[in-house]
């Protein structure tokens, strides 16, 4: 994408987009995915130190763990029987089901493979406070909004299997303490997040029609991509220039565990 039209898409839309357009618009937004961020950059080209790994996979925990959340939140506010007869999947692939353990579980496998444990995960001891406030502003965001502007803020799911995808390129080559075991949950979300984007993208492209409204949904998947990079700037911070809350105070993780759920 040239400069100047990533520029045009930072403006309200002057009149409506077609379906085809409005989804190349979509996926335009895909220049500010978090792929393109340093922290990911120096994960995906073998820089990253085991600590600063275990700190990526010990705050996305707490992604992981909010995104059923959103997803219920979501279901409550949509009278839609058929929506939420689909959209209901997106809570079992991560929360489980009968004999499928679920992406939740599968990420802390892989919390397990880079050495972290299971107790250390779960207590959230190591979630920044950055990295809890994007995540809760998507879960709150996920709340209020109409099902229809919270569903779609789901799209930058567009652009993950990529993500996903590259990480199983890298990940084995660069890091090879890392136990293969933990790349279940990558795997695993290459073929469930493709289907999440097919209906996603369906109700989205249904839904908004006016100019208006898709400048709307621009700025709504904008907030998304900010949620994403806003929580790899919190970790750059901590583990890569070494500057975590408190530093100048001490270096105990005194950081609050949460009051929002
Ligand atoms: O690893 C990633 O970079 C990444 C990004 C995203 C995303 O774009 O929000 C999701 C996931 N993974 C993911 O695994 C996942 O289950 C997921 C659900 C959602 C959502 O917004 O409902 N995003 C994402």
């Amino acid at each position: 994408m040239q400069p100047d039209e990533v520029v045009i898409l930072m403006k309200p839309l002057e009149k409506a987009l077609s379906r085809s357009e409005f989804e190349q618009a979509l996926r335009d937004k895909g220049a500010y995915y978090h792929i393109q961020h340093p922290y990911h950059k120096a994960m995906y080209e073998g820089r990253a130190t085991p600590e600063q790994i275990r700190g990526w996979v010990a705050n996305r925990f707490y992604y992981q763990i909010s995104i059923p959340i959103k997803d219920a939140a979501i279901m409550a506010n949509c009278p839609d029987r058929d929506v939420r007869r689909h959209w209901i999947q997106r809570i079992l692939d991560h929360d489980g089901y009968d004999g499928a353990e679920g992406g939740i579980e599968a990420w802390l496998r892989l919390g397990e493979a880079v050495g972290l444990s299971r107790e250390e995960i779960l207590s959230e001891e190591h979630v920044l406070p950055g990295v809890r406030f994007a995540v809760d502003a998507y879960v709150n965001f996920a709340r209020r909004a109409t099902w229809e502007e919270a569903a779609s803020s789901s799209l930058t799911e567009l652009f993950a299997p990529h993500i996903h995808q590259s990480r199983l390129d890298a990940w084995p080559t660069h890091y090879p303490w890392i136990n293969a075991e933990g790349y279940t949950y990558f795997r695993n979300r290459l073929t469930e997040a493709r289907r999440d984007v097919e209906q996603g993208l369906k109700i989205t492209l249904d839904y908004y029609q006016t100019a208006e409204q898709q400048s709307r949904m621009l700025e709504i998947l904008q907030f998304k991509l900010d949620v994403l990079w806003t929580m790899l700037d919190a970790m750059t911070m901590a583990y890569e220039l070494d500057r975590p809350p408190y530093h100048t105070v001490t270096d105990q993780r005194v950081y609050h565990r949460g009051l929002f759920k």
